[in-house]
C-alpha cells in the first residue's frame, strides 16, 4: 500500500492537514477519536456518491464508536441552494445534534460547499470534515474554507469562510467518477499551473494522456501539488482580501456563464475552462501576453475535451452578470489575467465594450 501524502494548511488555530492517498479512509477515520468531538456524526452526501462509498464509510465511523446520522441530497449543482441548506439544517435540528457533533461531507464540491455552509450556521458552528470524491473537490473545493450556496443572481452568493477540521482525499474514490466529471476537475488543475507554477504546467503538458487515464503513477503527485499551491495561497490570504483572488482565474466569466444558464448547462469546471480561455484572449487583446501563450492553454484544454466556447444566446446575460461577481468593487469588474504561464495580475477597469468584443470574437460557438 502506498504511503499517504500530507499537505498542511497553516492557518494558526484553524490549521489542518490534507491527507491524500489510495484507500486511506480506514486510517483517517481512526483519527476521529483524536479530535475533541461528540460520539455522533452527521454524514452529508449525495445519493449517487453514497451508493458507492456511503455504507463502507458508515461502517468505518461506527467502528470508531460513533453513531452516524446520514442525510442524502440530490446530486448536481442545482441542489447547492438556500432551500436545500434549509432542509439539511431542519434535519440537524430534528436530530438535536450537539455543538461538537461534526458534519462529514462525502462527495464533490457541491456536497462539500453546502456541508461547510450548514456546519457554519448550525448552533453558530460545528466542526466539519471534508471527504472529497471528485477530482475537482480533491484539488480545490475541499481546501480553503470557502463554503456557500448559489443564488439565481450569482454563484456562491450566500456563504462564509469556515475551515474544515481535516480533509481526507481517498484517490480510490476517483475510480468511479464519470469521464466528463474527471475532465471538469482538470480545468481547476490547469488553473494552478497558469496562475502559479510554470513547471507544473509543463508537467501537465508532458503527461496529458496518463492524466486522462487517471494513471496512479502521476495522480498522487498532481493532486498533492494542487493542494500545496492552494494551501500556500490560502495560508497567505485566508479571507480573499488580495492574493487569494488569483484562485478565481477563469471564474469571472465562468461564474457569469453558470448563473446565466441557471446552473444547468455547464459543470463548474467546464464553465471555468471557458472563462480561463476568455481571460487568456482578454490578456492578449490588452497586450499582456503573446498569442503562443494563449495557444498553449487552448491546446491543453482542447486536448482534454474541455469546452472553450458557448452559444451566442447566452452572451448578453453573461456580460450583464459580470457585475454580480464577488470581486466587483466600486461597480468595477476585476479580471485575473496572465502575463506569462505561472504569473497573473489583477486588472480592473477594462471597458465593457472590450470585454464584449473579445468574448464575441473568441468565445462564441
Ligand atoms: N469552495 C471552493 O473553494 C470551491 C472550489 C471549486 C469549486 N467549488 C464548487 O464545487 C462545485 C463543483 O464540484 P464538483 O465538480 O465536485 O461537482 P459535484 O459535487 O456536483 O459532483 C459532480 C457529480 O459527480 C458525482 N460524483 C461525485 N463523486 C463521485 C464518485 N467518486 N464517483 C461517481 N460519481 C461521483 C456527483 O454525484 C455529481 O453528480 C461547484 O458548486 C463549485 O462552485 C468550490
Ligand atoms: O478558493 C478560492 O478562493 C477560489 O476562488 C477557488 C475557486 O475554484 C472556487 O470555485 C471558489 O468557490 C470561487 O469562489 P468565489 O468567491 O468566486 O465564489
Ligand atoms: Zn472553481
Amino acid at each position: 500500500m502506498c504511503v499517504a501524502r500530507k499537505v498542511p494548511v497553516n492557518l494558526g488555530e484553524r490549521s489542518y492537514t490534507i491527507t491524500i492517498g489510495y484507500e486511506i479512509l480506514e486510517e483517517c477515520t481512526a483519527e476521529l477519536g483524536t479530535f475533541p468531538l461528540e460520539k455522533e456524526v452527521f454524514l452529508l452526501s449525495d445519493r449517487e456518491v453514497h451508493k458507492y462509498y456511503g455504507s463502507s464509510l458508515e461502517t468505518l465511523i461506527a467502528d470508531q464508536g460513533f453513531k452516524v446520522r446520514t442525510y442524502l441530497m440530490p446530486p448536481g449543482e442545482e441542489a447547492k441552494s438556500w432551500e436545500q441548506a434549509g432542509e439539511i439544517l431542519e434535519k440537524m435540528l430534528e436530530g438535536n445534534l450537539g455543538r461538537k457533533a461534526p458534519v462529514l461531507a462525502l462527495g464533490g464540491g457541491v456536497v462539500g460547499d453546502i456541508a461547510g455552509f450548514v456546519a457554519a450556521l448550525y448552533r453558530r458552528g460545528v466542526p466539519f470534515i471534508q471527504i472529497p470524491t471528485t477530482l475537482l473537490a480533491q484539488v480545490d473545493s475541499s481546501v480553503g474554507g470557502k463554503v456557500a450556496v448559489n443564488h439565481p443572481l450569482g454563484k456562491n452568493m450566500l456563504g462564509t469562510f469556515y475551515q474544515p477540521l481535516a480533509v481526507w482525499a481517498d484517490l480510490r474514490t476517483l475510480d468511479t467518477l464519470p469521464d466528463n466529471e474527471w475532465r471538469a476537475g482538470l480545468a481547476e488543475v490547469v488553473k494552478y499551473g497558469i496562475i502559479w507554477d510554470e513547471a507544473f504546467f509543463e508537467f501537465l503538458e508532458n503527461h496529458t494522456l496518463e492524466i486522462l487515464r487517471r494513471d496512479p503513477s502521476v495522480l498522487p503527485e498532481m493532486i498533492e501539488r494542487c493542494c500545496q499551491i492552494k494551501a500556500e495561497v490560502v495560508g497567505r490570504d485566508e479571507k480573499d482580501e488580495g492574493l487569494r483572488n488569483i484562485l478565481n482565474f477563469g471564474h469571472t466569466l465562468g461564474h457569469a456563464l453558470e448563473s446565466a444558464t441557471h446552473y444547468k448547462e455547464y459543470r463548474h469546471g467546464e464553465a471555468v475552462a471557458i472563462g480561463m480561455y476568455g481571460a487568456m484572449e482578454l490578456a492578449y487583446a490588452l497586450g499582456m501576453i503573446e498569442k503562443d501563450v494563449v495557444t498553449r492553454v487552448k491546446d491543453i484544454l482542447e486536448l482534454w475535451e474541455l469546452p472553450i466556447r458557448f452559444p451566442a444566446k447566452f452572451l448578453e446575460t453573461v456580460i450583464q452578470n459580470l457585475i454580480y461577481d464577488k470581486k466587483v468593487s466600486d461597480k468595477k469588474v476585476l479580471f485575473i489575467l496572465p502575463t506569462a504561464i505561472g504569473k497573473v495580475e489583477m486588472v480592473r477597469d477594462i471597458p465593457q465594450d472590450i470585454i464584449r468584443r473579445v468574448v464575441q470574437e473568441n468565445l462564441i460557438l
